[in-house]
């Protein structure tokens, strides 16, 4: 059964924990060790407060589900110490320095690094982006203003513009535009809404190109400890854990 690290024991880890059929966690590492040990109570997986103790554990995959930062600060030593990696906060991959570090960090040392669709459904056939044109790739995400870190009383547009500068300013919260950047190999365009009304996370896809024309509107309900965080991105995680070892795999 393939063995699983966790870097990062919040919200969406504590959902993972609770559905592990398929794969076992075996080691979990969080800068707050509370967290890391209520992971631990779940699971039986060893609990660490210290990532160079975390990645000595015998374990096949670390699923990062912590920040930007900590992809930053772990993500290559995960990889050099014979680990694949899943990247949830794919936001990280904005700067091109680290994504190609990573890349042939990856190559060099022979593991994988595994993107989560996380948030946004669609994400496999949009790779066609990257051997048939597109013309128009755009992101609408809509959040209530309380998982953006802001105060309005109105629905408000508070960003638009490139990805990699959206995500620098929102680092929790618009990690999926980066996902569909790296997806498609286009730049993607992106507005980010905040709206008081909402409860739901809501992604908007909006592409256009020689395949045709594509439109998705995802309403996600948030996690119940992080409202920035969508359910689904915890679920598609899970997913992609327990699809690894299946001998048919299924979407492009
Ligand atoms: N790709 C996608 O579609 C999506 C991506 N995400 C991203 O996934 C990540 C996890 O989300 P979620 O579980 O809701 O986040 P939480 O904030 O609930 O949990 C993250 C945990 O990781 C800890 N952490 C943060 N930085 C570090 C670090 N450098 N080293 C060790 N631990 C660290 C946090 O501690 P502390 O609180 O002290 O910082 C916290 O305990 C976030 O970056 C989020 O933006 C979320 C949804 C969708
Ligand atoms: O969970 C979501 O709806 C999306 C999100 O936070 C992100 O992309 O960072």
């Amino acid at each position: 059964m393939i063995k699983v690290g966790l870097l990062g024991c919040g919200n969406v880890a504590h959902v993972i924990a609770k559905e592990t059929e398929g794969f076992s966690i075996k080691a979990c590492f969080d800068l707050m060790p509370r967290r890391a040990e209520e992971i631990s109570k779940l699971t039986g997986a060893g609990s660490f407060s210290s990532f160079e103790e975390f990645i000595k554990e015998d374990l096949d995959i670390v699923v990062e589900a912590a920040s930007v930062t900590a992809v930053h600060e772990f993500a290559r030593e995960v990889l050099e110490n014979g680990k694949d990696i899943v990247i949830l906060s794919v936001g990280a991959l904005a700067d091109p320095g680290l994504k190609n570090e990573l890349k042939d960090t990856a190559k060099r040392t022979g593991r994988k690094i595994y993107i989560p669709s996380g948030a946004i459904m669609g994400l496999d056939n949009l790779k066609i982006g990257r051997i048939s044109n597109i013309s128009k790739l755009l992101l609408r995400t809509t959040k209530n203003p309380r998982s953006l870190g802001i105060e309005t009383d109105k629905k408000t547009m508070v960003f638009s513009g490139r990805a990699d500068e959206c995500i620098r300013q929102f680092p929790k919260n618009i990690n999926v535009a980066i996902a569909l950047e790296l997806a498609t190999g286009h730049d993607v365009e992106v507005e980010l809404w905040a709206d008081p009304d909402l409860q739901r996370n809501t992604h908007e896809i909006i592409v256009e190109g020689d395949f045709g024309n594509f439109y998705l509107k995802i309403e996600n309900k948030p996690c119940p400890d992080n409202p920035a965080t969508s359910y689904l991105a915890a679920l598609s995680i899970i997913t992609l854990l327990r699809n690894l070892e299946e001998p048919i795999k299924i979407g492009t």
